[in-house]
């Protein structure tokens, strides 16, 4: 049998609440240890170590954490016995700590992220079923060499596409610009498709030294939007700014200005946009070239922040910040290969 290092963060899964037919429960109130408990059937298919990385609400989340994890993932798989990582997590911010694993997990083998929508308490609880889902992808051959994956509601979700997209149904995720890559029934493991981006071994991040991250904002743009909050955000001490622009990530003309100046103080602005399909791309109707603004292809806002975040932390020179971090940011762009190799942009 494999064996499955469990690292458990919190979130619904590990929820409890006082009432099988209300919505309100409590977060990360139960360890992982009961957590396995409650899924006996995983014994079967694994030998399973279950720790305790936080009891969090993935509202919560944050750098230390994230970091925490990293390590303790690319510890856990550099040991010859162990096999995979489940890693079971809140849903509000899955997508981030998936692809933030997916850029510095040094690894090949399987890296599952589960969670759930209703918590352990709740009537038809989605927990047990997802994590023997999970597990079950975990010592899945054909997971070796796919990066970080999200097992929710019987799919299979890479970490780069994949996106919460419903707040309360159980069907909360979906990878908008690429669809799952496959699916998982009572363990039963399909793939469809491979992910092409670059990930785990592939990525150049090391936070294996890493105690932060740089400061990177997300401002969300719409009509009559004011420079008030480029300016908190450079007031703040951001290194980086994510722009969530309208449409192909376009700003207010008065907040184009406020991040024209960000970029003249070495703050890297980078055009996302509030639209949940499709790519930002660069010279749309924004003079990028002119303003010194970066795009970030298809990455949503959120996970374009975490991109930038890593980007940044490749130099430490405040005045070469911006030309070091395009050039990092422009390399990773020309070495994907699949028709993307023109876009001055994020992967
Ligand atoms: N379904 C969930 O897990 C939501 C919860 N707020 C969390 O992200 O931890």
């Amino acid at each position: 049998k494999p064996t499955i290092a469990i690292l458990a963060t919190g979130g619904t899964i590990a929820g409890a609440g006082t009432s099988e037919i209300k919505s309100s429960y409590s977060a990360g109130a139960v360890t992982v240890d009961k957590l396995l408990a409650a899924v006996p059937a995983i014994n079967d298919i694994a030998t399973v170590k279950g720790e305790q990385i936080s009891s969090i609400g993935s509202q919560e989340m944050n750098n230390k954490v994230w970091l925490k994890l990293a390590k303790r993932v690319n510890e856990l798989l550099a040991q010859s016995d162990i096999d995979g990582v489940v890693i079971t997590h809140g849903t509000d911010t899955m997508e981030e700590t998936a692809y933030f694993l997916d850029l510095t997990v040094k690894s090949k083998k399987p890296v599952v992220l589960v969670g759930a929508m209703r918590s352990g308490t709740s009537m038809s609880a989605d927990g047990p079923m997802n994590l023997l889902n999970a597990v079950n992808v975990a010592t899945n051959k054909d997971t070796t060499g796919k990066g970080v994956v999200v097992v929710m509601n019987d799919e299979i979700h890479s970490a780069r596409e994949v996106t919460k997209v419903n707040t309360s149904s159980v069907n909360a995720f979906a990878s908008p610009n690429a669809g799952k890559i496959g699916t998982v029934y009572y363990g039963d493991v399909k793939y469809l498709m491979q992910p092409t981006r670059k990930h785990t071994v592939n990525s150049e991040f090391d936070i294996s030294k890493l105690e932060d991250l740089p400061r990177v904002d997300i401002l969300f743009a719409h009509p009559e939007d004011t420079d008030t909050l480029v300016k908190a955000a450079v007031a703040a001490g951001a290194k980086g700014i994510i722009h969530a622009g309208m449409g192909n990530g376009n700003p207010f003309p008065t907040t184009e200005v406020a991040l024209a100046e960000a970029v003249k103080k070495g703050i890297v602005v980078a055009r996302s946009s509030r639209v949940p399909t499709g790519s930002t791309t660069l010279e749309g109707e924004v003079d990028d070239a002119k303003l010194g603004f970066i795009a970030v292809d298809s990455l949503n806002a959120q996970k374009a922040r975490v991109l930038l975040m890593l980007g940044l932390t490749k130099t430490n020179d405040k005045k070469a910040l911006q030309k070091n971090v395009l050039r990092v940011l422009r390399s990773y762009s020309i070495s994907l290969g699949g028709g993307v190799e023109n876009f001055t942009c994020m992967l």
